[in-house]
């Protein structure tokens, strides 16, 4: 279990992180989102004792960090995956950490087997290491101790393909064995796929935080129609509001267009059956409306402005806090 609480850190004038509150739970990964400089890295620096709030408290177990007896066997930290002496080998690296937290020698080569680090790439200096090994090394790392809590700053960072969907499996069995998992990204996929639940922040403040499923709840239904003023009338008359997302083709005689509509696909469906629409895509919004949810909530934060995300901030807000918890 993690607790940050009204949390408030300044730097000078500027305010990196403003009154941020929220809580990560055991069994469950909870995304940690937010774009570039939100604030995501200095609350977890706050979190782990590196950076001390001006307001609020962070603790993680029920105990200040600072506070652990031994912190590695019950918080597994990776902030900087490149914060290690570049002279030494990774097996170095993993061998002092097993000594300072007096753990078996063999947990090194279990860590190593874990992350995928072959023989011949643990005993290469850091130096040398790829940005991807060197976070495969951060996280074996973190899982050193075998800790109860996880706390990975950006960990798919440098990571391919293949080696996010590692990771994110290897998170999952980890929440599902009963660990708590903190992760923060700038990248709304490379956590919406394992996170349970996600806090959003953008300047500093937690714009919205819940379970995936109940800030996607508001998400709704894609449908997508060559009569679009049809179905629009049709849903208007059932009192279900929505809006276009694709205004290219809006006579709908070329191109099917695309509504958000603010019901589940069954409501949309059984509408335009009853009015004899045809349609030619019905789906929940989801992942897109995760992603929508993600830019709209972070507009006014996002430094690449795009005019359909400013759209989308003022279209879909209010609608989405009334969605969070
Ligand atoms: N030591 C510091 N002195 C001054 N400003 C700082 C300091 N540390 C962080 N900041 C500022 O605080 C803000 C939040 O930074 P932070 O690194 O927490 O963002 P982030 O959400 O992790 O961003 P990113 O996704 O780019 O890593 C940024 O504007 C950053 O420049």
């Amino acid at each position: 279990m993690i607790t940050v609480d009204a949390v408030t850190k300044t730097y000078g004038t500027f305010t990196a992180v403003d009154d941020v509150t929220f809580t990560a739970l055991p069994g469950r990964v909870t995304g940690f989102l937010g774009p570039n400089g939100a604030g995501k890295s200095t609350t977890l620096r706050v979190l782990v004792g590196l950076t001390p709030p001006d307001r609020g408290s962070a603790q993680v177990l029920g105990r200040r960090f600072k506070d652990l007896p031994n912190p590695g066997r019950e918080v597994g930290v990776l902030l900087d995956a490149s914060a290690q002496h570049a002279g030494r080998t990774g097996r170095e690296v993993l061998t002092i950490a097993q000594r300072t937290m007096a753990l078996p020698s063999a947990r090194v080569d279990d860590v190593i087997d874990t992350v995928a680090l072959t023989e011949d790439e643990a005993g290469r200096r850091l130096r040398d290491y790829s940005l991807g090994m060197r976070q495969r090394l951060g996280l074996a790392h973190a899982l050193l101790g075998d800790p109860e809590v996880l706390i990975l700053d950006e960990p798919a960072n440098g990571l391919d393909p293949a080696g996010i969907r590692w990771m994110r499996d290897l998170l999952r069995g980890y929440a599902d064995r009963g660990a708590t998992v903190l992760l923060s990204s700038h990248l709304l996929h490379e956590i919406e796929v394992v996170a349970d639940d996600l806090v959003v922040i953008g300047h500093g403040r937690v714009v919205a935080a819940g379970t995936k499923a109940d800030l996607l709840a508001g998400a709704g239904t894609h449908a997508a129609t060559r009569s679009p003023a049809a179905l629009s009338g049709a849903l208007t008359a059932s009192e279900v509001t929505h809006q276009l997302v694709e205004t290219a083709g809006t006579s709908g005689v070329d191109h099917p267009v695309v509504l958000r509509v603010d019901t589940d696909p069954e409501t949309v469906g059984q509408v335009a059956a009853a009015a004899g629409i045809a349609l030619t895509e019905l789906r929940s919004a989801d992942g897109a409306g995760l992603e929508e949810m993600f830019l709209a909530l972070t507009a006014d934060t996002q430094r690449d402005r795009h005019p359909t995300t400013e759209a989308a901030a003022a279209a879909e807000t209010p609608s989405l806090q009334g969605a969070v918890a």
